[in-house]
């Protein structure tokens, strides 16, 4: 199971020296929709020169618009860019379609989708699928449950990703409960007192966990 470092509501240069310090402990690289929201595609820019062996997820949340969206990011340096499920289907297959010839990947946040909607987006075999906690819901009514399996929806063959106030604490329960081959972590390394010792601590209990 990789680590994704979600990096959210901090200044370009604040994202890469805290990158700095837990790059050891973390496998792929999240410009968060916040940075690139408050700076454009400058913030994947300048962190995928920071990091260039490191795989660049291009938060960017795309609904519309997926060409212009989508090339700007793996133009950019993105790796991986993604599309709220809740989009059109058309616009799927455009982010598909770019991503193809581009030569990179796309995930697809499941915010809000419905069990209907999931159904209609097995077809995007060689998607990333997020199931995504929105912050303003943690706020509500907290973070991941035992609850939160993937029912009709999961396939074995299926990549995916967790994000949502994933911490040390709550991570045994999203890998129990979604299996995921990513889990996207944000505020628990970045708000940490000390950020390279959360880091590696998450790190350490995903070798403990032995999953892949
Ligand atoms: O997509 C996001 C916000 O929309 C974040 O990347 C995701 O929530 C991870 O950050 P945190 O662990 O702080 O919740």
């Amino acid at each position: 199971m990789k680590i994704q470092l979600a990096l959210d509501r901090m200044e370009i240069d604040e994202a890469i020296e805290l990158t700095r310090k837990v790059e050891q402990s973390v496998d792929w690289i999240e410009v968060g929709t916040s940075l690139i929201k408050e700076y454009g595609v400058k913030s994947i820019q300048e962190i995928k020169q920071a990091f260039p062996n490191k795989p660049v997820v291009a938060d960017i949340k795309t609904i519309d618009n997926a060409r212009y969206e989508f090339e700007m990011c793996y133009q950019a340096g993105a790796d991986v860019t993604t599309v709220m499920g809740v989009s059109p289907l058309v616009t799927m297959d455009v982010c598909m379609e770019v991503a193809k010839e581009y030569n990179k990947q796309v995930m697809i946040d499941l915010l809000n989708t419905t069990e209907q909607q999931k159904l209609a987006l097995q077809k995007y075999k060689d998607a990333i699928f997020c199931v995504h906690v929105s912050k303003d819901q943690q706020e509500q009514l907290g973070s991941f449950n035992t609850g939160m399996g993937l029912k009709n929806f999961y396939t074995p063959s299926m990549k995916i990703a967790a994000a949502g106030g994933i911490s040390l604490a709550s991570l045994e329960t999203v890998t129990a409960a979604l299996h995921p081959s990513i889990v996207i972590i944000g505020s628990a390394i970045t708000k940490a007192e000390n950020p390279t010792e959360a880091a590696n601590q998450i790190k350490q209990c995903i070798l403990q966990m032995k999953v892949v």
